[in-house]
């Protein structure tokens, strides 16, 4: 094995556990992706945050524009008084922290080195096989969707409390994620049910990032760049700073909102969406003082579903033309699943050529 293998199999947390105090050569971003060498950090521009609660009342419609040019410029936003229970947020981060404080081999039975969005896995980096430079993170992901007995049977079943924990988490997004597909239908022209329709049997996939303190946080990354490829993903941050957004060739640090989430479009709606809603480029930085969690919610199509730029959107356009081909999504998660990190599959591989 060369030690690229060797400090792999390792992973973050052991290395910080160990004290390391150089970033082992496995971690070391090329020049041009490290934090340090990146485009300008812009100060004081903040991402749009919407108020849920706002919606019932008299400024529905303003808040519903806020809505669509949020998701047409940043494909990001704050999501503020969304009803989703305080105590269910917190008791899911504090489950997630002594899941990770477990013994190694304890986490090494859910251990897998590449990911198919279907079954429980413990991981150290996103394709443990062919990511040429490793992510300073450990995580946990598992599906939600359909939630039946047997599905919950397949999760950690340490710490004592994580299955129930976990359970009433997801059925607690699965409530925002449904109010969230009908406020983004309306917001599109489309009938409240469009996307929800689209999305057939549906997918959830819930991804806990652990991010250790790094001893060089200047040359590597938590995550390194990407689009996510679900539908679109709701984040419960902790309060350490880590998540950046590209917007304009910039890397935007995203503050944290005591009790919000963020909330940002996926691959499936800019396809779905004919481009007006876009799913941007982000990353998550790491430091040298403190640990960060990011409990992340992927929302989406079911992997029979068949996910196309939809007419009524197209209608409404200057061209009135399809941007994207149509794409089954197994299709595109395994695409997605069977490439490194630092090959990662593009939306623009469906760019219809003009
Ligand atoms: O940790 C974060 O804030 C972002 C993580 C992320 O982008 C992801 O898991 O897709
Ligand atoms: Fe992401």
């Amino acid at each position: 094995m060369n030690d690229f293998n060797d400090f792999y199999a390792e992973g973050a947390q052991a290395l910080f556990d160990r004290g390391v105090k150089e970033v082992p050569r496995a971690y070391i971003q090329p020049q041009h992706e490290r934090p340090s060498a990146a485009a300008r950090l812009v100060p004081g521009k903040q991402l749009p945050v919407i108020d849920l609660s706002r919606f019932h009342g008299d400024g529905r419609n303003q808040v519903m524009e806020e809505l669509k040019s949020a998701c047409e410029s940043w494909g990001f936003f704050h999501l503020i008084n969304h009803g989703f229970p305080d105590s269910s947020m917190k008791a899911m981060l504090e489950v997630v922290r002594q899941f990770f404080e477990l013994p190694a081999e304890i986490k090494m039975r859910f251990f897998q080195k590449i990911g198919t969005g279907r079954k429980a896995r413990y991981g150290l980096s996103f394709n443990t096989e062919l990511d040429r430079v490793s992510d300073w993170k450990d995580f946990l992901a598992h599906p939600c969707h359909p939630l039946s007995d047997e599905l919950i049977s397949t999760w950690p079943d340490v710490p004592l409390h994580y299955r129930e924990i976990a359970t009433e988490y997801a059925k607690n997004v699965r409530a925002l994620a449904l109010r969230l597909l009908a406020l983004l239908s309306e917001s599109l022209g489309l009938r409240e049910s469009f996307i929800y329709e689209a999305f057939k049997g549906h997918h959830q996939l819930l991804v806990i990032n652990h991010y250790p303190p790094c001893p060089q946080p200047d040359l590597t990354l938590g995550v390194r760049g990407h689009t996510d490829v679900y539908g679109f993903t709701i984040v419960q941050h902790d309060d350490v700073p880590g998540l950046e957004v590209m917007k304009d060739g910039s890397w935007y640090a995203v503050s944290s909102i005591p009790n919000a989430f963020v909330i940002n479009i996926g691959d499936q709606l800019e396809i779905l969406s004919n481009g007006r809603y876009k799913s941007i480029k982000h990353r998550a930085v790491v430091n040298s003082e403190r640990t960060r969690f990011s409990i992340v919610s992927f929302y989406g199509p079911s992997h029979d579903a068949t996910i196309a730029p939809a007419a009524e959107v197209i209608r409404q356009q200057p061209d009135q033309k399809a941007e994207y081909r149509e794409i089954l999504f197994e299709d595109y998660l395994r695409e997605f699943f069977s490439r490194g990190l630092d090959n990662k599959f593009n939306i623009n591989s469906l760019k219809i050529k003009k």
